[in-house]
């Protein structure tokens, strides 16, 4: 298999490109655990495909693998990198893109200066939509039979499924532990992405993510709108809040329920590349 693909990362979350815009690009779980693998392929936490549009008032398509193969409904920081490469690949010259997601559309807006700002829809709150088992909606929920002992959280979906844990300091959390057990929880039947969010401020918080599909990253976008949404639906933060992530900070902004949560940040290209080989290591 040669692929053309570009090497991108929003604030250290880092992505294999690859143009399916024109030329229809399949990948099975297999062959995209042979990219992202950081010895044998290429590496990367998720793979970004470049489909074309499924609605006519949208520009483009966009799916998400993560390093593990399987496919997610939404990243973040990927949707910054996937405006900046549509734009640079000469797919489009708009400075607003709309593209279909899984679960809907998004806005991307060039902002200049290679930083984006997306629109990531309304935030989901129902256990059904999440997807989140054997619960009824709560403000927070709790399980006892996670590895490190018993673990309340925020359950909310933003295109995908995140649960958001308050910490006192992100530096010595039990992210190690705490996230991979809660990650692949059968309470979660899609599994979910895990928050580990301490707030400084009421317009300030760090973060660290074990992202499901691809363990810690160094950001995640979704992640990072999903801990200020669950923060303000607290009552713990403002409207305007900046993530202090181990990448980089990104921004986001939410007015509250049944509006949609907005992420800002940039997005780097690092290098393009062929593909030659694809071998698995399964
Ligand atoms: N691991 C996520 C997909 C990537 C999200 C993240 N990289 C972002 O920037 O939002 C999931 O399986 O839902």
């Amino acid at each position: 298999m040669e692929l053309n693909f570009t090497k991108m990362h929003g604030l250290g979350n880092d992505f294999v490109v690859l143009d399916g815009s024109r030329t229809p690009i399949e990948l099975d779980a297999i062959a995209a655990r042979a990219i992202a693998d950081r010895h044998f392929g290429i590496g990367c936490d998720q793979i970004l495909i470049v489909d074309p549009p499924r609605n006519a008032n949208a520009d483009f398509g966009y799916r998400i693998l993560n390093s593990d193969g399987s496919e997610s409904g939404q990243c973040g920081n990927g949707a910054r990198c996937f405006a900046r490469y549509v734009r640079e690949q000469g797919l489009t010259d708009k400075r607003e893109i709309i593209v279909d997601v899984c679960d809907g559309q998004m806005v991307i807006e060039d902002l200049g200066g290679h930083r984006f700002r997306v629109a990531l829809g309304v935030p989901a709150f129902a256990p059904a939509e999440i997807p989140l088992a054997d619960f009824e909606q709560a403000d927070s929920y709790t399980l006892d039979d996670v590895a490190g002992g018993p673990v309340e959280f925020a359950a909310l979906a933003i295109g995908n499924p995140h649960a958001v844990l308050r910490v006192e300091d992100v530096d010595s959390a039990a992210v190690e532990t705490v996230g991979p057990s809660l990650e692949s929880h059968p309470a979660f039947p899609e599994r979910v992405n895990v928050g580990f969010l301490q707030v400084v401020a009421r317009d300030r918080v760090r973060l660290r993510v074990y992202e499901r599909g691809a363990g810690e990253t160094l950001a995640c976008g979704s992640g990072a709108a999903a801990a200020v949404v669950a923060g303000i639906a607290s009552g713990a933060l403002d409207s305007h809040v900046s993530v202090e992530l181990p990448g980089g900070v990104a921004e986001v902004d939410w007015a509250g329920p049944s509006k949609p949560v907005y992420l800002s940040g940039p997005a780097e290209r690092v290098f393009d590349g062929k593909l030659v080989s694809s071998e698995s290591k399964a």
